[in-house]
């Protein structure tokens, strides 16, 4: 639905130039929840910006549905914001409007009548749960109703795809967690293409299916959510996701961690186990395995896109005969494994 390909973004001139995207090729797929994670100033902000034509890319092209949105004129333009919503991290809503005429603006712009609104935007206040809010001004709304209204508001024009800059950045859990339910009803409902950006991996983790990560203005990895999450490829996606996925290992730990083994040493290794039901019997078989010597650290099971996926940090021994059973049982069991390093 949407794809970049070979985009290119510089601001500025001369000495002052910078790279804000370099060569990004990408593809959101239709109907597709697609987020992307990076560090702040990585790039996400000009990435969506491309994709409704806020900015204009130096080179490359942006096309939404087969339309490149750099050679749209004025009107054209107009016409993809009709089929391209956004919503925000600060709502952007008018103080002085109130939640329906908030919502009927963009119609009001397309030029419908009162009638015609008012068709649209009561349908559109029950959508979002804000069906006795109607004339209520922002002021009157807590953080998660002014979302609402600004997600309503991007979706009065019937748009194919919804853009999201940091949408639950303000918000607190509960209240993202409501936004985030309302946005994959509304995916599901609507059949609507999703596009966001965060810093928040818990973000990604709970709605999107499939996640780009930017990295200085390049795309160092993207895929199914739960590949990417799962088996973490860049440093920086590793590092994005570290203190997420309960995979990071606690400070004491992380100290005293050495590249090699010496004599009496004990190695750490992280264990991953997909699905849930998984994780008991193998803990117990492992321990069973590998002698009762094992310590285990640090583990958790999540859902990650609606699937389960769990991680076990243990420690045993590094002596060969102990090393040669662990690695007999990850075997047969399938288990993938990763050395974290070694502890006296
Ligand atoms: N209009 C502009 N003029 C000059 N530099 C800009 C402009 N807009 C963005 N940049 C620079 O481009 C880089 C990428 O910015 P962008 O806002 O896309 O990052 P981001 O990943 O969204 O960051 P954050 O998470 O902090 O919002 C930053 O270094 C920023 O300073």
């Amino acid at each position: 639905m949407v794809a970049f390909e070979g985009v290119t973004k510089h601001f500025g001139e001369g000495e002052t130039a910078f790279t804000a995207l370099d060569g990004v090729d990408m593809a959101v797929g239709r109907g597709a929840i697609t987020g992307i994670i990076g560090r702040s100033g990585a790039g996400k902000s000009t990435l969506i910006r491309l994709v409704n034509g806020l900015e204009k890319a130096s080179s490359g092209r942006v096309t939404v549905d087969g339309t490149e949105v750099g050679g749209l004129s004025d009107t054209g333009l107009r016409g993809l914001r009709r089929e391209v919503g956004m919503i925000f991290q600060h709502f952007n809503l008018l103080s002085s409007r109130t939640a329906f005429d908030n919502i009927a603006l963009p119609l009001e712009i397309a030029g419908l009548d009162r009638a015609a609104i008012a068709a649209k935007v009561g349908p559109l206040l029950d959508l979002v749960g804000l069906g006795d809010k109607a004339e209520r001004y922002p002021s009157e709304l807590s953080g998660g109703q002014k979302q609402r209204v600004g997600i309503a508001r991007a979706l009065a024009t019937s748009p194919k795809l919804l853009l999201s800059d940091e949408a639950t950045s303000a918000l607190d859990p509960e209240t993202t967690q409501s936004i985030l339910a309302l946005l994959k009803r509304i995916n599901a409902e609507l059949g609507l293409t999703v596009l966001l950006i965060t810093h928040e991996m818990e973000v990604v983790k709970t709605i999107a299916t499939d996640v780009a990560v930017i990295d200085r203005g390049r795309i160092v990895e993207q895929g199914r959510t739960f590949d990417i999450f799962t088996a973490p490829k860049h440093e920086t996606t590793r590092s994005l996701l570290a203190s997420t996925l309960g995979t990071s290992l606690p400070e004491w730990l992380r100290g005293g961690l050495k590249a090699e083994a010496a004599a009496g040493d004990r190695i750490l290794v992280r264990l991953t186990f997909f699905g849930a039901t998984a994780f008991q019997p193998l803990t117990a078989r492992l321990v069973a395995e590998i002698g009762t010597d094992v310590n285990i650290l640090a583990g958790a099971i999540e859902e990650i896109a609606g699937e389960p996926f769990g991680t076990l940090v243990v420690a045993y021994p590094a002596a060969p005969e102990v090393l040669a059973r662990a690695d007999r049982f990850y075997a047969e069991t399938g288990l993938a494994t990763e050395v974290l390093g070694y502890v006296a």
